[in-house]
């Protein structure tokens, strides 16, 4: 092209320059779609798409994409102005590389009667972030408004609620009369959730950042679920402006969570022939115990109690039938014992029996009862009577012992002097028992 002012022949150069440099596809064609000029950008999206690789007409370039382009560009009267903007073109069909384009962006400028302007661009990562944000502000819509296990709401600086979610009434069974400016205390039981304690928790979260807690939560008819709270400053942590903006707050009902934790809990800590707690359980019963009378000392005593010849019962009875007596011997120690007490079967024919605040005298005392109930009553099996005794050693902690193992070894002596001694009875240790290994009697 020759052109008559040598200044203009630069800038002519600057701007062929700067098109074919530009970093989105740039086209300049007649009213009838003849493309005048085009950019390596633009011809590389839009070789793929027209019929035969052909560039030399942009409507039929991109005919499959936007089929009424003539017809736009020929309904656009103005003498120059826009006449699309950033239209988003989808891509089907496009064999080739993954990187293939999928999503176009055409914004079409008319510059005068003679001239339009096409700039082209290939948006498909752009789009695709924009849905993942559209899929993300779902996904949190959904959090704050569908789920029905949940209900979201701000507090004001003191704990007030401010605003809420409409599960709010799912949740909690309050409706916005009762909730608006209340304290959100009013979500926990009665006398659970001071003011004092209110504060605490808005000043930890404010703090840290947020603050969890978990226990009874109570609905609005006074019924109680298990719930978890979830408090968090609107602010960034730890600034005066936290503690000024209020808070969120999320109750979730985790009822069913808290059923499934303690089914599971069950399963591991009981034994599962009697449901009495299982030898682990005992021992971790037993080891705190004892660290809390290493600490402060109170009363804590330990009873062992093992069934008399069992192997016996087995032997006439079966089996299951021995089952069956063990079962009750189970049943027998929990009755005689109180709900604080611990009654753990150990194994076999063997159960124990962990009393905290009994002393050594209470201790056997309860053993004797519970030694006398056995032997008076048999036990029904399929019809069988069969009757069973027990054995029992009784030790306490005292100075001088200083772990779990110890008192176990105390009250097992004892159990293999009651043993000794003839069974079905109830024997305490003491020091002449010290270092005893009283071989069962056969
Ligand atoms: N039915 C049944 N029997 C069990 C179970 N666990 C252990 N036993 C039996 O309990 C019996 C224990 O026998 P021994 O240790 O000889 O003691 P014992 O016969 O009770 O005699 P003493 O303890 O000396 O009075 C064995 O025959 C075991 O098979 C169980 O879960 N169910």
């Amino acid at each position: 092209m020759q052109l008559a002012h040598p200044g203009l022949e630069e800038e002519f150069e600057a701007l062929t320059q700067f098109l074919y440099m530009a970093p989105i596809g740039l086209v300049q064609l007649r009213p009838d779609g003849e493309i005048l000029m085009i950019n390596p950008l633009c011809a590389q999206l839009l070789i793929p798409l027209s019929p035969r690789g052909d560039l030399s007409n942009l409507f039929t370039a991109l005919a499959d994409l936007v089929p009424d382009l003539a017809h736009q560009v020929a309904n656009f009267t103005a003498r120059d102005g826009v006449v699309c903007d950033a239209m988003q073109l989808p891509v089907r069909g496009l064999a080739g590389s993954r990187d293939a384009p999928r999503m176009l962006s055409l914004t079409l400028l008319k510059l005068d009667d003679e001239r339009l302007m096409a700039m082209l661009s290939d948006v498909t990562q752009q789009v695709q972030r924009e849905q993942a944000l559209r899929q993300n502000h779902a996904w949190i819509h959904t959090l704050a408004t569908g789920l029905t296990d949940y209900t979201l709401m701000t507090l004001d600086a003191q704990g007030r609620v401010q605003s809420w979610n409409p599960s709010v009434k799912r949740v909690t069974g309050h409706g916005r009369a009762s909730v608006v400016n209340q304290s959100c205390a009013l979500f926990y039981p009665e006398g659970t959730m001071s003011p004092e304690r209110l504060a605490d928790r808005l000043a930890d979260a404010s703090r840290s950042g947020w603050s969890l807690d978990e226990g009874w939560r109570q609905h609005a008819d006074g019924s109680r679920y298990w719930g978890s709270c979830l408090l968090a400053p609107l602010h960034a942590p730890d600034t005066q402006a936290a503690a000024d903006q209020g808070f969120t707050l999320i109750i979730r009902d985790v009822s069913d969570q808290r059923e499934s934790t303690e089914a599971l809990r069950r399963s591991v800590m009981s034994d599962h022939l009697t449901g009495v707690a299982n030898r682990r359980a005992f021992f971790d019963a037993a080891e705190n115990e004892v660290q809390h009378w290493l600490r402060a000392p109170r009363s804590l005593s330990l009873v062992l109690v093992d069934a008399d010849h069992f192997k016996r019962i087995n032997d006439a009875h079966g089996h299951a039938a021995g089952d069956a007596v063990l079962r009750h011997l189970a049943a027998g120690l929990k009755a005689a014992f109180r709900e604080v007490d611990v009654v753990a079967r150990l194994g076999g024919e063997e159960f124990v029996v962990l009393l905290p605040g009994a002393n050594l005298d209470a201790a056997e005392g309860l053993a004797r009862r519970v030694c006398r109930e056995i032997a008076s009553r048999a036990v029904e099996v399929e019809g069988s009577l069969i009757r069973y005794t027990i054995s029992a050693g009784v030790a306490t902690m005292e100075p001088g012992i200083d772990d779990v193992d110890t008192l176990v070894k105390r009250a097992d002596a004892a159990m293999y002097a009651a043993k000794h001694s003839g069974r079905n009875r109830v024997v305490r240790w003491d020091t002449s028992l010290r270092g005893a290994a009283v071989p069962r009697p056969a």
